[in-house]
């Protein structure tokens, strides 16, 4: 198992929002974790980067800790993660927003950094080049010098998604990558996310809503209801799982189109 949480809990004033949540995802793997509105999706990643502590549990990557890991860290330890809400620097160049996401990997130091030291000359450069490879691995390269700020939509997406591989992570972890995008849009994403794993050997965990999507790209699914996972298996088993529907009623129209 690349990532593990057991027995995760988290709750707010007395609220809770993840409720002894065993959970994991094997390497080499496309997985979904869906479930209905406020069902804790969005908190168990923020609990597995960082974001929130939870009040129990272990969590680990690879077998490393990551309890109590500041967000940086766990990136540096190998899980990027994109946000259900487009997070750019807008006034910031398409290739500068890819080259920001690396600072959890700068090794030189600031002192090397205020004395512009060969050291830091050849990390710039280091980074420079990993966020052209990622730019043109999501087919951006032609926008590199345009301000992120003018790109469409779709495109802002990929920007985002450029930043979290440039991080080199093992573990991408996708939210909402499809809320927004037309339907070329999403079959392109789904194209995206095949190859970040065929090619570049990270594993993906996304959440979504859009059920045809999470059908089509994923191997495995978890599903989430009230802070609990309910079920997980194959596209197949959980579409077919009457818990899954269960937990789905009462969710509008799109979401029932299970
Ligand atoms: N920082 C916080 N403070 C208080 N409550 C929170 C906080 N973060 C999340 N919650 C609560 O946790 C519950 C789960 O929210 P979460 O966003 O994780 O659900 P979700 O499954 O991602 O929902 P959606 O599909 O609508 O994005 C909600 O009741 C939410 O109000």
């Amino acid at each position: 198992m690349l990532l593990q949480l057991k027995g995760v809990s988290l709750s707010f004033a007395g609220n809770t929002v993840l409720d002894a949540v065993d959970f994991g995802v094997e390497r080499g793997r496309i997985q979904s974790l869906i479930g209905p509105n406020g069902a804790g999706k969005t908190s168990l990643f923020n609990v597995i980067t960082g974001f929130y502590r939870p009040q129990l549990g272990e969590i680990s990557l690879d077998g490393q800790p990551l309890i109590k890991r500041k967000p940086h860290t766990v990136t540096r330890l190998g899980i990027a993660r994109t946000f259900q809400n487009v997070r750019l620097f807008h006034e910031m160049s398409v290739l500068e927003n890819v080259m920001a996401g690396q600072h959890c990997r700068s090794r030189a130091g600031a002192l090397a950094a205020v004395l512009r030291l060969p050291s830091q000359r050849a990390e710039e450069r280091r980074i420079f080049e990993t966020s052209l490879e990622c730019l043109d691995f999501v087919g951006l390269t032609a926008y590199r010098d345009r301000l992120a700020t003018n790109l469409a939509y779709g495109h802002q997406r990929r920007v985002e998604i450029a930043r979290a591989l440039a991080t080199e992570p093992r573990l991408l972890l996708l939210d909402e990558p499809a809320a927004g995008l037309n339907s070329g849009e999403k079959q392109a994403l789904i194209e995206l996310i095949q190859r970040i794993r065929d090619a570049r050997g990270v594993s993906v965990l996304l959440i979504e809503h859009d059920m045809s999507l999470v059908m089509n790209v994923s191997e495995h699914i978890s599903v989430l209801d009230h802070g609990s996972l309910i079920t997980e298996g194959t596209p197949q088993a959980v579409q077919n799982d009457p818990a899954v529907i269960e937990a789905y009623l009462g969710q509008d129209d799109e979401e029932l189109a299970l």
